[in-house]
């Protein structure tokens, strides 16, 4: 067998279309892969090593070489900005980062508080908006924040829109669309060059073709 390649998958929403991905590129999966309460699976066949980490961990286990490649959301690299190859847009998980608040906010509010679980993207959004903020940062159901006043604004995902609209949020601005991608390690791509080109390669011919 080739060298084995270890790959972090983020726990969550991407995990399904991600494994789907790998599928349709006609990796031999184990009847394990959907882990359960395990965070590591071999899928010996295909010289693949899989671990299930957070989706915002992700970049993190990549930089640091730990896993050879990985799947992150363009959500996670902007936060994140770790020092990892991005090499293909697998068009999966697809969302958009946006601000958004209560109705009829005033905007001209002297430094708003905003909620948010990107901070580093929201300091910098604004900050080439040329507004000052105070960004305060939250784990999760950050719409409550404009609800129970603890923001003015939030900077959030946005999928189908539901969040916002069952909370009476409106979305004030978009901030970039998002998907997940391929990251790569580096080190391991010049040392393991061969057999990540090639999963990069049926993983594009996958995502091309439209069937992703
Ligand atoms: N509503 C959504 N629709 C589609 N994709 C989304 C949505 N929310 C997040 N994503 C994408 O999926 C990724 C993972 O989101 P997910 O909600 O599974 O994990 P998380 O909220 O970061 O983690 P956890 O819920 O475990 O704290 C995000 O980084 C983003 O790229
Ligand atoms: O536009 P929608 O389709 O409603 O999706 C957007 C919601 O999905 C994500 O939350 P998630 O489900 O990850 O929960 P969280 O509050 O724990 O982040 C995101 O943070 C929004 O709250």
């Amino acid at each position: 067998m080739n060298e084995w390649i270890t790959i972090a998958m983020p726990k969550g929403r991407i995990f399904e279309e991600a494994a789907t991905l790998l599928r349709k590129a006609n990796y031999p999966l184990p009847d394990d892969f959907s882990f359960g309460r395990k965070l590591i699976v071999e899928a010996p066949e295909a010289g693949m090593k899989f671990f299930l980490a957070k989706p915002m961990d992700v970049a993190t286990y990549v930089e640091h070489g730990v896993a050879d490649i990985g799947v992150a959301g363009k959500d996670v690299l902007m936060e994140e900005q770790r020092d990892v190859y991005e090499v293909l847009d697998l068009n999966i998980s697809a969302c958009y980062l946006a601000v958004a608040g209560l109705p009829g906010e005033r905007r001209e509010q002297v430094a708003p508080k905003v909620a948010t679980k990107y901070p580093n993207v929201a300091t910098q959004y604004f900050k080439e908006q040329g507004e000052q903020v105070e960004v305060i940062t939250l784990n999760g159901s950050i719409e409550l924040a404009p609800l129970i006043g603890l923001a003015d604004r939030i900077v959030d995902i946005v999928s189908t829109g539901q969040t916002l609209k069952e909370n009476g949020l409106v979305e004030l601005e978009t901030i970039e669309a998002v998907t997940s991608r391929l990251i790569v390690n580096p080190v391991s791509y010049r040392m393991k060059d061969q057999r990540i080109d090639e999963i990069v390669e049926r993983l594009s011919q996958i995502v091309e073709g439209g069937e992703s």
